[in-house]
């Protein structure tokens, strides 16, 4: 799949994009969200980097930790998803940057962020390896960054029960929509998706120490910390 056509498939489903994340998830991806912002060791007055931060929800969750004293920037590329994040972070005193940007050219500086989120982005960017190399630059060092992705459990049972759930749920509520196959794309971008193993090598190789990934959600989600020396 090519950069314009995943950012396509995020504009086309931007006006379902939060509903259908609250009810699919019954609402848990807060809590996922709240621990990738916990991870990321953000406190007030840092200036914060939230990767393919869509409407912004975590976007949003970074601004209340980092405070008045603080900085936030939220990157996408889809003009769509940045549109609801501007008008969500309307009611916030708290400074916020939305640019529309490929994360794979982010523009910013090296060693500017004092920490990152990205949640649900490193499976869709089509270059990982580039991603982090990028994330790496842009990070002070020291910094951590939290990644929450979806993640296959390695309990047969729970990897069986989130394929029956993305197949028998997740496709046919986003069949009334009319967005089947922008849904169906989750089940083959998360077989792609490098395993745990993996994504602390990919770490590793673009320079990041102390890699951790911790499995949540019954292992059906999965945050990486990284932190760079
Ligand atoms: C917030 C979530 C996913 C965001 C998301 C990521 C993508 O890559 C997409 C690609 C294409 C279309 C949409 C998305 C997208 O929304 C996670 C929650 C939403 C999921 C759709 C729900 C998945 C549920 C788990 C497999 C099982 C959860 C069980 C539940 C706790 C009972
Ligand atoms: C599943 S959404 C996640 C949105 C948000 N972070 C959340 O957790 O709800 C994935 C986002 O990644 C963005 N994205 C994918 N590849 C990108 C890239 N190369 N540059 C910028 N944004 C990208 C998409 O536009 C989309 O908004």
């Amino acid at each position: 799949m090519t950069s314009t056509q995943i950012r396509d498939i995020f504009d086309r489903i931007a006006p379902v994009y939060d509903q259908m994340n609250d009810w699919l998830s019954l609402g848990q991806h807060r809590i996922w969200k709240q621990m990738t912002v916990k991870w990321s060791r953000a406190k007030a007055g840092d200036t914060c980097l939230d990767l393919c931060c869509g409407s912004g929800d975590l976007t949003l969750r970074l601004s209340r930790v980092v405070g008045t004293t603080g900085q936030v920037y939220g990157v996408d590329f889809s003009p769509q998803l940045l549109a609801i994040a501007q008008q969500r972070s309307q009611q916030y005193s708290t400074a916020i940057t939305w640019i529309e940007a490929d994360v794979l050219k982010l523009p910013f500086g090296d060693n500017f962020f004092d920490t990152a989120t990205m949640g649900y982005g490193l499976r869709n960017v089509i270059d990982i390896p580039l991603c982090l190399q990028e994330l790496h630059r842009v990070l002070k060092p020291g910094a951590t960054a939290a990644i929450l992705d979806f993640h296959r459990p390695s309990n047969s049972q729970m990897r069986a029960f989130q394929q029956w759930y993305l197949d028998t749920l997740v496709v046919p509520l986003a069949h009334q929509l009319g967005l089947t196959e922008e849904y169906a794309y989750i089940s083959p971008s998360l077989e792609r998706f490098p395993t745990s193993q993996e994504q602390l090598k990919l770490a590793q190789d673009a320079g990041f120490t102390k890699a951790t990934h911790y499995p949540i959600a019954s292992g059906m989600m999965g945050v990486l910390t990284i932190t760079k020396p």
